[in-house]
């Protein structure tokens, strides 16, 4: 594996997910720079230009998330998000977080081809950026975020294509909120496959 190898990094920090299937559990975020899919409402705009972020190689990375959790990664999850990750090749990234011992997860909007050893992948698909069948097809949960009515429809569509053993949340835009959350609990009630997730890490006013 080629260590040598450079990634734009905007920020990492040890918090916990707040989002879908692991929140609440210990995780150690790594922002990677780059994103073309462009969300209007995207609460990381600073991320998408990939040039404005420092580079750093795969063993730094890794090193400091290691040292950032105090040099045991047993039960956290190292979780790849940006920016969109799957711009870059997480080949050597997820076997550097492996060799120390993290769970690999990603976020993403499968807008890019697959690649990294991930033992889970949150796809987020958006209407702005279709998401590739390679990546929906490997999805472990499904997390379409709702900003208007409409989306219910749209979730639909992502929910049959999807593996069987996926898991479906249902997360509300956050400026959104107030107004989308009612009817997530309605939508949930008349299709109870799906389930509600909140960025709870924003109520708590932690990163
Ligand atoms: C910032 S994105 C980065 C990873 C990848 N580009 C993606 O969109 O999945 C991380 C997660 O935050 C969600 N997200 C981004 N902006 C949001 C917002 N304003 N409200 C709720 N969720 C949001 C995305 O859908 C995604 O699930
Ligand atoms: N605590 C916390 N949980 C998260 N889950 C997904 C996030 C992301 O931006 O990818 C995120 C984030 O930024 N912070
Ligand atoms: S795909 Fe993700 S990072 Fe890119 S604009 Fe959309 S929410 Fe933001
Ligand atoms: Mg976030």
């Amino acid at each position: 594996m080629n260590n040598d190898e450079l990634l734009p990094v905007m920020e990492s920090f040890y918090t916990i997910q707040g989002e879908g299937y692991f929140q609440g559990h210990a995780a150690y975020f790594i922002r990677l720079g780059g994103c073309d899919v462009g969300c209007h409402w995207c609460d990381v705009k600073e991320s998408w230009d990939a040039n404005a972020h420092p580079l750093f190689t795969i063993d730094q990375i890794a090193h400091k998330a290691l040292s950032e959790v105090g040099g045991n990664a047993e039960n956290i999850i190292a979780v790849i998000t940006g920016g969109e990750p799957l711009m870059h090749n997480l080949d050597a990234l997820t076997a550097a977080l492996h060799a120390r011992g993290f769970q690999t997860n990603i976020e993403t909007s499968g807008a890019h081809p697959p690649s990294g050893d991930f033992d889970w992948i949150c796809l987020s698909p958006k209407k702005f950026k279709a998401a590739l069948p390679e990546v929906i097809e490997k999805a472990n949960e499904l997390k379409i975020i709702v900003y208007n009515k409409s989306d219910f429809i749209w979730a639909e569509q992502y929910a049959g294509q999807i593996n069987r053993q996926c898991k479906l949340y249902l997360q509300p835009e956050w400026s959104k909120a107030q107004e989308m959350i009612p009817l997530i609990i309605a939508y949930i009630r008349r299709n109870p496959k799906w389930e509600i997730s909140l960025q709870i890490h924003k109520y708590m006013n932690i990163p």
